[in-house]
């Protein structure tokens, strides 16, 4: 009797794990056969591509090619810096498969099909798709839930309009204009602290500054006051674990990485460890007790800052029917506060990093703009109104964000099937825009597209390429970048300021790195070589 138990027992285990496994192929086949659907449609249409391997896509090709890329590395310096495509190798792969296939094709994570754009006629048309269809890459926005929550910069469809609806306002350009003043106080604490570093070295004859971590504490001080108000006293505690978090996220590979059962299965928690949930669950109770302070403060008596805008959205929303009734109040507020955060303080401090490597190597660029700030500035300090004069200053920081746009990618998943002028994208395609690529391509800015010339701007961007739409820094479409106004005002009272107070070469204790953690980086930072004038 007993054996018999036994074996019924281990007949019905069998059972139970058969069972499992059928409906584990059965998912797992549909996924798949769903895919080499979408490829098979693409392809249809004329788009070709790597062929992929059964389970695992063209995954193990790249991988390949990333491996040989690392063999490869080059030292680079001097002008060999600025004409380094730095695509090459932090995206062998995209670039390799370009050359072969051209500037749209289809590849494939396994699970996932991507449709690879950076044709200038194909780009134009997802900037002009007026589409809820588009969405942000859902595999990808979920490994960057930690970061980004379900803020407006990961979230789609009426959710995604709803938050843009109410962060937009405090980045129209008159509100912009406004906080001029702001910026340049944020800065000039860290502009002193170089000048006294600079005099006390009297008697030498250079001094060299690691630009990066400055440039992210100003960035960082500027965006905690310019949208959150003093309440953000925990400011510099939340940006240091956003970094931490940051680092810690992009440790893989978050883009392309092999998209497999797992992902369909679990979901975001595959990647989420305990390092990354201990350091989330630390940045979203800072960023709630900061909430709770301010709440506490005084109600209905603030001006009108973008946490005001936030707190105003939330109860709508939750009060409302157009958010699902997960998003609570509590993640709703502490989402967005965490994308603008990361969105607007990263991506600037970047962009100054970068603008100042490349002034770096061209000395008369600083010269043109530390007369243009002379003399349209007064005390060399720019205001509402003379920051609108400065030519020189912008066109160098277009020429940067052209050759170094701190976002390496435009990134979107057809969330149903959705048409690209002739091409129809079947849902669940995800569509790639390497930004870099497109920046540096001769057939939109001519032979000289690797070369370092501001000046290609002074008619302004319609007249500096063949097509304007292909000048992406900011991304494009509806979801073209919140910040946009107040990025590019950063970075002209910043550049201005430091440009206009020194003068600098490249150290040589640089090294040119660029590296992808959420954006295109320098790895060991930039340094720079000022000379007491
Ligand atoms: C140099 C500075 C900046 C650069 C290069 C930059 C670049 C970008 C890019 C490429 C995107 C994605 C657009 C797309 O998918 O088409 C984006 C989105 C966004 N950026 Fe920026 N950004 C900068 C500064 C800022 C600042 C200062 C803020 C806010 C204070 C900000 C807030 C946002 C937000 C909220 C989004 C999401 C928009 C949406 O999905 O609707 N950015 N940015």
């Amino acid at each position: 009797m007993e054996i018999l138990m036994v074996e019924m027992a281990k007949t019905i285990w069998w059972i139970i794990v058969i069972g499992v496994l059928g409906l584990g192929f059965r998912v797992y086949g549909k996924a798949m056969a769903e895919q080499w659907r979408m490829r098979r449609r693409l392809m249809m249409q004329g788009v070709k591509g790597p062929p992929p391997s059964l389970f695992r896509g063209n995954v193990p090709e790249m991988q390949r090619i990333q491996s040989q890329t690392m063999i490869n590395s080059k030292h680079y310096s001097g002008d060999n810096i600025i004409a380094h495509d730095y695509t090459s190798s932090l995206f062998p792969y995209l670039d390799h498969w370009r050359k072969q296939y051209g500037s749209v094709y289809t590849y494939s994570t396994g699970m996932k099909q991507h449709l690879y754009v950076n044709h200038p006629e194909v780009v134009k048309e997802l900037n002009q798709a007026n589409t809820l269809n588009l969405g942000k890459v859902s595999y990808v926005t979920k490994r960057l839930k930690s970061i980004l929550g379900r803020g407006v910069i990961t979230s789609n469809g009426p959710h995604w309009a709803h938050q843009r609806r109410i962060i937009a306002p405090e980045f129209f350009l008159d509100k912009v204009k406004g906080m001029v003043g702001l910026v340049v106080e944020s800065a000039m604490p860290m502009v002193s602290k170089w000048e006294e570093m600079v005099q006390s070295r009297e008697g030498e004859t250079f001094f060299d500054i690691r630009v990066d971590d400055d440039l992210r504490a100003v960035s960082a001080d500027i965006i905690s006051r310019a949208c959150f108000g003093s309440s953000f006293s925990k400011g510099k505690e939340i940006f240091s674990k956003l970094r931490c978090l940051q680092k810690a996220i992009t440790h893989n590979n978050i883009l392309f990485s092999h998209n497999g059962f797992t992902d369909i299965s679990f979901g975001s928690k595959k990647h989420g460890n305990a390092k990354i949930e201990e350091i989330e669950k630390h940045i979203d109770s800072l960023i709630w007790e900061t909430v709770k302070e301010r709440e506490k403060e005084c109600v209905g008596d603030h001006k009108k800052d973008l946490m005001q805008l936030i707190l105003e959205g939330a109860m709508t929303s939750c009060d409302g029917s157009l958010v699902d009734k997960a998003s609570s109040y509590k993640s709703f507020v502490v989402d967005n506060c965490k994308s603008i955060y990361f969105a607007g303080h990263e991506t600037s401090a970047v962009a100054v990093s970068w603008c100042l490597m490349l002034l770096a190597l061209n000395p008369s660029w600083q010269t043109r703009i530390r007369d243009e700030v002379l003399s349209s500035c007064k005390n060399g300090i720019p205001d509402a109104d003379s920051i609108s004069n400065l030519k020189t200053v912008t066109m160098v920081i277009q020429e940067t964000l052209r050759l170094y746009p701190p976002a390496a990618f435009v990134s979107r998943e057809a969330l149903a099937e959705t048409k690209l002028g002739n091409l129809v994208v079947p849902k669940g395609v995800c569509i790639w825009t390497l930004i870099p690529t497109l920046h540096r391509d001769p057939e939109i800015w001519g032979a000289d597209a690797n070369e370092f010339r501001p000046e290609r701007f002074s008619e302004g961007v319609s007249k500096a390429c063949k097509y304007p739409q292909s000048f992406v820094p900011f991304g494009l479409g509806t979801r073209l970048c919140l910040g946009k106004n107040f990025g590019m005002m950063e970075l002209k009272v910043l550049v201005s300021l430091i440009v206009s107070r020194f003068s600098f070469t490249l150290s040589p204790t640089y090294q040119h790195s660029p590296v992808f953690r959420m954006l295109v980086e320098p790895q060991h930072g930039v340094v720079i070589r000022v000379c007491p004038s």
